[in-house]
């Protein structure tokens, strides 16, 4: 059952004395089960601090997270994670990635084999089983990724920027495949980005994080029905998108003209 996550009063600073950084402030928000979060901000705001304090690999200064209502000490089975850099081992097939986390989990090779090979086949890499990553494109191996994060069945999915090594088309390809597979799995799923069209078309609520010492200065409802995949145009090109891509601009400090549309150029 996927599980909500409470983000209750979170504060972070690394070091201490001279050389302290305070990087996240009073943080607090709740996201629902089975929703789907995207989360903005400028670079250095925290964002990957906040996803490895959600995965229990950094602790909090101060405040607490909670997932299904149990706090967060150290990583649990509760979520899994996908990164930008696909972190796969460049010595194994794209079977035994997928199949890494239910290894962990001590699953027997038959189990986990049979279960891989399901998720492989969901992400469209059938055929690809015995391919190691180097022979494989930017796009099918963070499939790879995907595919290994959700085959441990995870109650909540932490995406940090997946998408942001992958040239344009295969990140729209991408986000249609993760919203299918998001659509029939309901995942409990957070999502960072500095795509700001990317987060309008993938999350329920996009949550602005502002200039560390961060805290979240937007939380904003995402209107479209879903799903969205099945006719990307007319989500793109209903009003309410550019209000909203105003909107979140504006959050971002970012101008109004300027021709980039993503954090990055900042
Ligand atoms: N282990 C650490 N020790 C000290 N400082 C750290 C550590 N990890 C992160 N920081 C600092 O905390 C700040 C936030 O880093 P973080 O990677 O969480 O930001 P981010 O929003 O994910 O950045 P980006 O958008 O560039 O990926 C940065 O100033 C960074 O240098």
């Amino acid at each position: 059952m996927p599980k909500d996550i409470e983000v209750d009063r979170i504060s972070k600073t690394y070091g201490s004395g001279d050389g302290a950084v305070h990087v996240l402030d009073d943080i607090e928000f709740h996201v629902p089960e089975r929703e789907f979060v995207c989360v903005l901000g400028p670079s250095g705001c925290g964002k990957t601090t906040l996803m490895k304090m959600m995965d229990g690999l950094v602790e909090p200064t101060s405040g607490q997270i909670k997932i299904g209502g149990s706090v967060v000490t150290e990583p649990t089975d509760d979520a899994a994670v996908v990164f930008q850099n696909f972190e796969l081992f460049p010595w194994r097939s794209t079977l035994d990635n997928v199949a890494l986390g239910l290894e962990i989990r001590g699953m027997g090779e038959e189990k986990r084999y049979e279960i891989a090979r399901e998720w492989i086949d969901k992400v469209g890499l059938d055929g690809f089983e015995d391919s190691l990553p180097s022979e494989l494109s930017g796009g099918m191996q963070q499939r790879v990724g995907l595919a290994r994060a959700l085959a441990v069945d995870p109650e909540v999915l932490l995406m940090d920027e997946p998408f942001g090594a992958l040239d344009a088309q295969t990140k729209d390809r991408m986000q249609t495949q993760l919203l299918k597979l998001w659509e029939r799995e309901k995942k409990t799923v957070i999502f960072v980005t500095h795509d700001i069209r990317e987060s309008i078309f993938l999350a329920d609520r996009v949550l602005v994080m502002g200039e560390k010492p961060s805290g979240i200065v937007a939380d904003i409802d995402i209107p479209f029905d879903r799903p969205r995949w099945k006719d990307r145009i007319s989500v793109e090109n209903d009003d309410r998108f550019e209000d909203i891509e105003r909107e979140l601009r504006a959050h971002l400090g970012l101008t109004e003209g300027s021709s980039e549309d993503t954090l990055e150029a900042t």
